[in-house]
């Protein structure tokens, strides 16, 4: 059985490339992460294919606009069938939360079962240096507890934040929110444009419900070694 805590990232800009990544990986990935490179080059029917070859998606679209406008956009990408879907967490209080009821609402409507929706906190490859540039006076951990706590209070189920953050969070939000992490990198491996990055072992004792990886998997030279390395790691940690 695939370990569901892992999501491999798919940013590839064709449906061949996909196939190709998710046939080699074979029973050992269950859950893939489609984002703006692939969604905007093949559209969703990426995400039908997954969901028809049994895949979990977390369709990571990162919608950041007036609460109207997001509602609006999450539950037109409703009938693709993903799994999770987010927001920026930088939208407001007020966005979150009309997006979860609308989302909610519409599932409702539809009779089906409701994608889960998280926020992104602190995008993982912003450094000290470019949060302060941003004119930001709080501490990044700060502030990804603080979207984390308004996403909750929102009616989110989880947030995206670095695994530096998580342990924090979980103690903040509880056992049951989704903590989500990407700035994954298994010891050695390269950080390419990450920042604030942990170890998959580290990112789950941290108290992360999900890691998301992409490069590690994806650019190695035997994806497959890849992986199932990572996922021998995530085993020693339950
Ligand atoms: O929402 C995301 O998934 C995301 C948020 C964030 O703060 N940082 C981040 O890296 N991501 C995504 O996670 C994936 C990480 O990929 P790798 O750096 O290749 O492992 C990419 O697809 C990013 O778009």
């Amino acid at each position: 059985m695939a370990d569901k805590r892992l999501i491999a990232a798919l940013d590839f800009h064709t449906l061949e490339d996909v196939k190709k990544l998710v046939n080699t990986l074979g029973d050992s990935v269950s859950y893939y992460k489609v984002g703006m490179e692939l969604f905007y080059s093949v559209g969703g029917d990426v995400v039908k294919w997954l969901r028809a070859q049994g895949k979990d998606v977390f369709l990571d679209l990162k919608l950041h606009d007036i609460p109207n406008t997001v509602a609006g956009g999450l539950c037109s990408l409703m009938d693709l069938g993903a799994t999770m879907l987010n927001v920026h967490a930088g939208g407001g209080y007020t966005m979150m939360k009309v997006a979860a009821e609308r989302l909610h609402a519409e599932a409702d409507k539809r009779g089906i079962p409701c994608p889960k929706l998280i926020a992104v906190t602190v995008l993982t490859s912003i450094n000290q240096e470019d949060w302060e540039g941003l004119g930001q006076e709080l501490q990044i951990k700060s502030a990804v507890v603080r979207y984390a706590k308004l996403a909750k209070k929102a009616g989110l189920d989880g947030v995206v934040a670095s695994p530096q953050e998580a342990a924090l969070i979980r103690e903040t939000c509880g056992p049951d929110f989704l903590i989500v992490t990407p700035g994954v990198r298994p010891e050695g491996a390269s950080v390419d444009d990450q920042s604030r990055i942990a170890t998959p072992a580290k990112a789950l004792q941290n108290g992360a419900s999900h890691l998301v990886i992409g490069r590690p998997i994806r650019a190695a030279k035997d994806p497959q070694a890849a992986a199932e390395a990572i996922l021998k790691e995530m085993e020693s940690v339950r």
